[in-house]
């Protein structure tokens, strides 16, 4: 997942002790001026280096996969953080610049003017470095809020699950997922989403439940779990839309087709297919349906999943040499 191995960023102060505390013992190593331009030097490269590794660690948000650009925009904003990590950059360019002008001073001084204008040197560092604290903080929450997202990956094929609560949608992905399921935490729902994954003919799929978002109708989602489905549009190939007929789940079958309806609309936007599949088929078999299950017995869950898969009709890339 992208935005997995972020290291943690530093806050300014911290930044700063540690920039001035080495530099202190870089000054001790020398006498004279050599001392002072060391101290300058130390400080310098320990404050740009770091300012540069908080922004490299971040992966190229214009080139970020559309589904973890909505996921990270629901969550952060994403325009906030990308400006944060510009002023990061300019202020991890400044210091170098600052280096070079005080080195040239340096070279005319003798020791006095020479402490002076090292001095004056880590005072203006430390300005630059207040002046993006405030980006710092921003770029840390960011990356604390990140760093948990599920892993989900955009290029290997995803089935999501939607349906109201309770008609068997994470029974499901448990069934077919048997030994490789994970729970990951969901920042959009106090539950976890399942992703689980099974392989046919040597391709291997994700599946993925959607606790809190695709489980009512859209008019009870706030905004950031609306986008958070707009995300789902982007990673989604196919929809399993789950009804349970017998209403052992507490809805009604009729807010179930409604619901229904709506996601189906709304993934045909994207051409994307919403497969209605009737679960608890052992309770009732009362609607129309492209195939009926019992998840609980067993019972057609790896037809469920090979509709599933033709659905999503999969090809692998064929290089262009070998296409006929
Ligand atoms: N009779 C019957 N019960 C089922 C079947 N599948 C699931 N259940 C039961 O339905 C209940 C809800 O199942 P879950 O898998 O938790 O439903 P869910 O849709 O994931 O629910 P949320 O996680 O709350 O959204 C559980 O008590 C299951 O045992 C089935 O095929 N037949």
């Amino acid at each position: 997942m992208i935005f997995e191995n972020l290291p943690t960023t530093p806050r300014s102060e911290e930044l700063i002790d540690k920039a001035f505390s080495r530099a202190a013992r870089a000054g001790r190593a020398k006498s004279g001026l050599e001392a002072q331009e060391s101290m300058l030097i130390t400080a310098a490269n320990i404050l740009s280096d770091n300012l540069e590794n908080v922004v490299t660690a971040w992966p190229d948000f214009g080139t970020v996969d559309p589904f973890y650009y909505e996921l990270a925009d629901a969550i952060v904003d994403v325009d906030e953080v990308r400006k944060s990590l510009s002023e990061v950059m300019w202020a991890s360019r400044q210091i170098p610049e600052l280096r070079s002008e005080y080195q040239s001073k340096l070279r005319n001084a003798n020791l006095d003017t020479g402490r002076k204008h090292r001095k004056q040197a880590f005072a203006r560092m430390a300005d630059i470095i207040e002046e993006i604290s405030d980006d710092l903080l921003r770029i840390g929450e960011a990356r604390d809020a990140l760093k948990n997202l599920p892993d989900i990956r955009p290029d290997e094929p995803a089935i999501v699950v939607a349906g109201y609560p309770n008609v068997g949608k994470s029974s499901f992905v448990n069934a077919v997922t048997r030994a490789s399921n994970e729970i990951a935490e969901y920042p959009f729902t106090t539950k976890g989403v399942q992703i689980g994954h099974f392989e046919r003919d040597r391709i291997r799929y994700q599946i993925i439940d959607t606790p809190g978002l695709l489980d009512r109708p859209e008019e009870d989602r706030n905004d950031i779990e609306r986008q958070a489905v707009s995300a789902i549009e982007h990673l989604a190939d196919t929809v399993l839309f789950f009804l349970d007929p017998s209403g052992d789940c507490g809805y009604p079958l009729e807010a179930q087709l409604e619901l229904r309806d709506a996601v189906e609309a709304r993934f045909a936007e994207r051409d994307i297919p919403v497969l209605t599949i009737c679960n608890k088929s052992d309770r009732s078999r009362d609607v129309d349906a492209d195939a009926y299950m019992s998840v609980i017995q067993g019972e057609n869950v790896d037809g469920v999943l090979d509709l599933a898969v033709e659905a999503v009709g999969f090809e692998p890339d064929i290089p262009p040499s070998r296409q006929e």
